[in-house]
């Protein structure tokens, strides 16, 4: 069982706005209404894919309800902690005429330490029955920035691994805390190491940076793919290095929101399914490419992934990190 815990879970807004501007007053051509925050949206294409998945993390108010009852209605198995704040709701406003994206997050309901505990408590009982643990997206108010840290240790001893997508402080503490993947975008992994990244050549180094903070495997995802060090699995420590990407050309992005959390998802059900990790890799990067097809984020059609692996390529960069 994979358990994704999405602690800033949202109702996710997202309307097609042509021609928008700053100040005012637009109609919307179309829009999606969906639960949200990062890990609910690895969790859907988790179950998309076929991948036995649990959501877990914390809900509250009508919002919180609504959440849960959707994601029940798409059948995707969930267990959160119901707490006594409502939780978020977020707007993205997609540009059809530009592809131009804005994106709007609350910063969520506060947070007793009792539902924290509840919550840690809640986790480490699912944690006896899963192999894999994806923490993905900002915190809620209140919540200690070492609570994603600590989590990584605790799961470490029940021999779970853990997947980590946050940025800021919460990032920094995590990976420190060696958490077995960390798999920021660009923005979030330059906030990490603390530098910008000019060319291909930085972004390689950078993948091994995050992996000097502390990290055992590091993806950088990008618009186009990633860049990755990953382990090689056959029980050598020696790292590689990849950078893996659709083909130029091979699809036009309607809307990227999300488009990292397909990434995620395609890769850990690719990669705890068996399969190797460049495949892995190359699953993941279609499944983040389908993903910018649809306007809600966390939404990809399988078949329409099988086809675009054949788009995906797949180089061994030789920089030295
Ligand atoms: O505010 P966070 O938790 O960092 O990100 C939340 C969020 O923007 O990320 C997802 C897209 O990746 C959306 O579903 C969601 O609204």
């Amino acid at each position: 069982m994979i358990v994704t815990v999405t602690l800033n879970t949202a109702i996710d807004k997202t309307l097609s706005v042509p021609n928008f501007r700053l100040g005012r007053r637009h109609r919307t051509v179309e829009q999606t209404t969906m639960p949200g925050g990062k890990g609910v949206n690895v969790a859907r294409v988790l179950k998309t894919l076929g991948a036995p998945v649990i959501a877990t993390g914390l809900a509250g108010g009508a919002t919180g309800t609504r959440i849960v009852d959707q994601l029940t209605q798409l059948s995707v198995l969930s267990d959160f902690v119901r707490i006594g704040e409502e939780s978020r709701t977020n707007t993205a406003v997609i540009d059809p005429t530009t592809g131009e994206q804005t994106e709007i997050n609350e910063r969520g309901p506060k947070v007793t330490p009792h539902e924290v505990e509840l919550f840690v408590d809640k986790l480490l009982y699912l944690a006896k029955g899963a192999s894999v643990c994806v923490f993905a997206g900002s915190l809620p108010r209140d919540v200690d920035t070492d609570i994603y840290a600590f989590l990584i240790r605790e799961l470490r001893r029940l021999n779970v691994t853990t997947v980590v997508d946050t940025d800021g402080d919460p990032m920094r503490r995590a990976v420190r805390s060696e958490p077995n993947i960390v798999s920021p975008n660009v923005l979030e992994a330059e906030e990490l190491v603390g530098h910008e990244f000019n060319d291909d050549e930085d972004r390689t180094y950078a993948v091994g940076e995050i992996c000097e903070l502390g990290a055992r495997e590091a993806i950088m995802t990008m618009t186009d793919g990633c860049f990755a060090r990953m382990l090689p699995g056959d029980g050598s420590s020696e790292p590689s290095l990849y950078r893996v990407r659709v083909r130029g050309g091979a699809i036009e992005p309607r809307a990227t929101v999300g488009s990292g959390d397909a990434f995620l998802a395609g890769f850990v059900a690719s990669r705890y399914l068996g399969k190797s990790v460049e495949d892995s890799l190359a699953f993941g990067v279609a499944c983040g490419a389908e993903s910018t097809q649809h306007l809600g984020a966390g939404l990809v059609d399988p078949e329409r992934v099988e086809r675009l692996l054949g788009e995906i390529e797949v180089e061994r960069p030789t920089v030295v990190s």
